[in-house]
C-alpha cells in the first residue's frame, strides 16, 4: 500500500524550507523512537540545500540523535569528491556536517576519483545500502526539475526502466553533467515517507503534471515515487499555481 499524495503550500521558498526542516527533525525523532537508526535520502538542487540550511538553524534539531542518523543521496552527479557540482558538496556547504553526524554513516556515491565507472559506483552504492540500509528509507527528499525529473530519473530515459537493481548508472543525462548515479524507482518503493520539495513558478507545470490523474512516470518521473505512510508535496505558492482550486 502507498499513501496518496498530499499537498502543503507555503508562502515562499524560505517558509517552505523552514517548514520542511521542522518536519524532517520530527520525522527523524519519530524514526529513532522506532529503530536504532533513522535512514534519510537527501537530494541536490537548491531545495535540497535550503532544507539543510534550515535544519542547521532550527533549535529543535538537538532533539535528534544525529549519531544515529544514516545519510544517503537519492542520486549523485558522477564527479570527483568535493566537486562543487556534486549534490553532497552542495549539501555540505549548506551545513550538513555541522549537525554532528557520524562520518561513517554519511554514505557518499563514489565519483571517478575512487571508482572505475558510474556502473561500478552504482554497484558499490547498492552494496552499502544492502549492508546498512535496514531495508528502507524513513524519509526520501526529492527536488523536482522543470521537466518533472526526480533524482537522476529523467523523462523517457532508459535508466528509469531498470529493475532488479537498487542503484543505476545514468549516461546521456539531458541535464549536465551527463554521467550520474541514481537510486531506482524500485529502491524508492521502500520508503515510509516521500517528500517533494518544490519552489518556483517554473515548476508549476511539472507539479501539476505529476499529480494529474493517471500521470505516467515515464513522461513525468515525479509521478512515480510514493511512501507507504506519506507522500507529501511541499510547495511554495508559485510552484502550486498550476494545481487549481481543488488543492
Ligand atoms: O541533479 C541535478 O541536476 C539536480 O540536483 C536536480 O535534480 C534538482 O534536484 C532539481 O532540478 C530540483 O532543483 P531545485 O531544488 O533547485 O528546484
Amino acid at each position: 500500500m502507498t499513501a496518496e499524495p498530499q499537498v502543503l503550500v507555503h508562502a515562499d521558498k524560505q517558509a517552505l524550507a523552514d517548514a520542511a526542516a521542522a518536519r524532517l527533525v520530527a520525522a527523524l525523532q519519530e524514526a529513532q523512537s522506532r529503530s536504532p537508526e533513522a535512514q534519510v535520502a537527501l537530494t541536490g538542487g537548491s531545495m535540497g540545500s535550503a532544507i539543510i540550511a534550515s535544519v542547521v538553524r532550527l533549535p529543535e534539531r538537538t532533539a535528534v540523535d544525529w549519531q544515529r542518523v544514516r545519510v544517503w543521496w537519492g542520486d549523485e552527479r558522477y564527479l570527483p569528491a568535493g566537486d562543487p557540482d556534486r549534490n553532497d558538496t552542495q549539501n555540505d556547504e549548506a551545513g550538513l556536517l555541522e549537525l554532528g553526524l557520524d562520518p561513517a554513516k554519511v554514505h557518499r556515491v563514489a565519483g571517478p576519483d575512487t571508482s572505475g565507472s558510474a556502473e561500478e559506483s552504482a554497484e558499490a552504492y547498492a552494496r552499502s545500502i544492502r549492508e546498512h540500509g535496514q531495508g528502507g528509507w524513513d524519509v526520501v527528499l526529492f527536488g523536482v526539475g522543470p521537466d518533472g525529473h526526480v533524482a537522476s530519473l529523467f523523462p523517457h530515459h532508459p535508466a528509469q526502466r531498470v529493475t532488479d537493481a537498487i542503484a543505476v548508472a545514468v549516461h546521456d543525462s539531458p541535464k549536465p553533467p551527463p554521467d550520474r548515479v541514481s537510486l531506482t524507482f524500485e529502491c524508492f518503493e521502500r520508503s515510509r515517507q516521500v517528500w517533494f520539495l518544490v519552489s518556483g513558478a517554473d515548476k508549476a507545470e511539472a507539479v501539476a503534471a505529476a499529480q494529474a490523474p493517471g500521470a505516467d512516470r515515464w513522461e513525468v518521473p515525479a509521478a512515480g515515487p510514493r511512501g507507504s505512510e506519506a507522500t507529501l508535496w511541499l510547495l511554495d505558492e508559485p510552484a502550486a499555481s498550476g494545481l487549481g482550486d481543488e488543492r
